[in-house]
């Protein structure tokens, strides 16, 4: 069964609207875990327009299940990282200031900087994955880079299958994923998934990519929960992540 990890950055995003602690994202990770999450993974973006540094630092010792902390390795984000030892480090090529993750790494051209980065975390035991496009070469610098796993970047399959509905012959990129994921898993890199799955694009992305270990899904589920709450939206992603 592939995994799944709750992003809380969209309850922190409410918490900050009203400047109080409603909701308590330390709550929301500890529910999100009863509730069967598999992980709990946070973005910590620059200007902490959700989730904060000190976040990271207070949910590190209530998080049981596995801790993912994404974002750009700059020296701060290092620091942090280094600091609070979660259980995975995603890394993602984000500028500050972008409205969102948009891309994944050119790891070729980034191939020192990412080794440096790789090596500094994995010295301190913290497993490593990098956001990658459906490019298949973009896979061997990953690996030379010495990360433990790549995180498909999905916004770009969301969009078309949101398309293919109706026009199913239309969806080539489909196979970019496909064999970027048997790429990756050919020379020993897990595979992770992310960014705008939802519970209608899920089930189709985890039945051809049988070498998924864990998504990372925060917008969509939570836009689910309003609707079905937390209980029922994160057993109906788990659903659709059986095996
Ligand atoms: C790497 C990735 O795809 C996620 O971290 C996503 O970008 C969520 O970040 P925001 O919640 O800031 O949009
Ligand atoms: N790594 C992707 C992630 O954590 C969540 O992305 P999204 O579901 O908020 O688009």
């Amino acid at each position: 069964m592939t995994k799944l990890s709750v992003n809380i950055n969209k309850f922190a995003t409410l918490r900050n609207a009203r400047g109080g602690n409603l909701p308590d994202i330390l709550k929301v990770a500890k529910d999100c875990e009863s509730f069967g999450a598999d992980g709990i993974t946070v973005h910590p973006r620059p200007d902490e327009r959700h989730i904060r540094y000190q976040d990271v630092r207070d949910l590190k010792p209530l998080v049981t299940t596995e801790f993912n902390i994404e974002g750009y390795p700059s020296p701060d984000f290092m620091d942090l990282v280094l600091e609070v030892k979660p259980e995975q480090c995603t890394l993602v090529p984000d500028p500050p200031g972008v409205i969102t993750s948009n891309t994944g790494w050119d790891t070729v051209g980034y191939q020192s900087f990412l080794k440096n980065v790789i090596s500094t975390l994995k010295a301190a035991g913290i497993r490593v994955s990098i956001f990658l496009n459906a490019d298949v070469s973009k896979v061997e610098g990953a690996k030379t880079a010495g990360a433990d796993r790549i995180e498909l970047y999905t916004g770009p399959y969301a969009e078309e299958y949101a398309n293919a509905r109706t026009q199913p012959q239309n969806f080539q990129l489909f196979n970019d994923y496909k064999n970027t994921a048997f790429a990756a898993s050919d020379i020993g890199l897990e595979i992770n998934a992310g960014h705008d799955l939802n519970l209608d694009n899920l089930r189709f992305f985890k039945l051809h990519i049988p070498q998924l270990k864990e998504v990372s899904i925060g917008h969509a589920l939570v836009c689910d929960a309003l609707y079905f709450g937390l209980e029922n939206t994160i057993q109906l992603y788990k659903r659709q992540l059986q095996d």
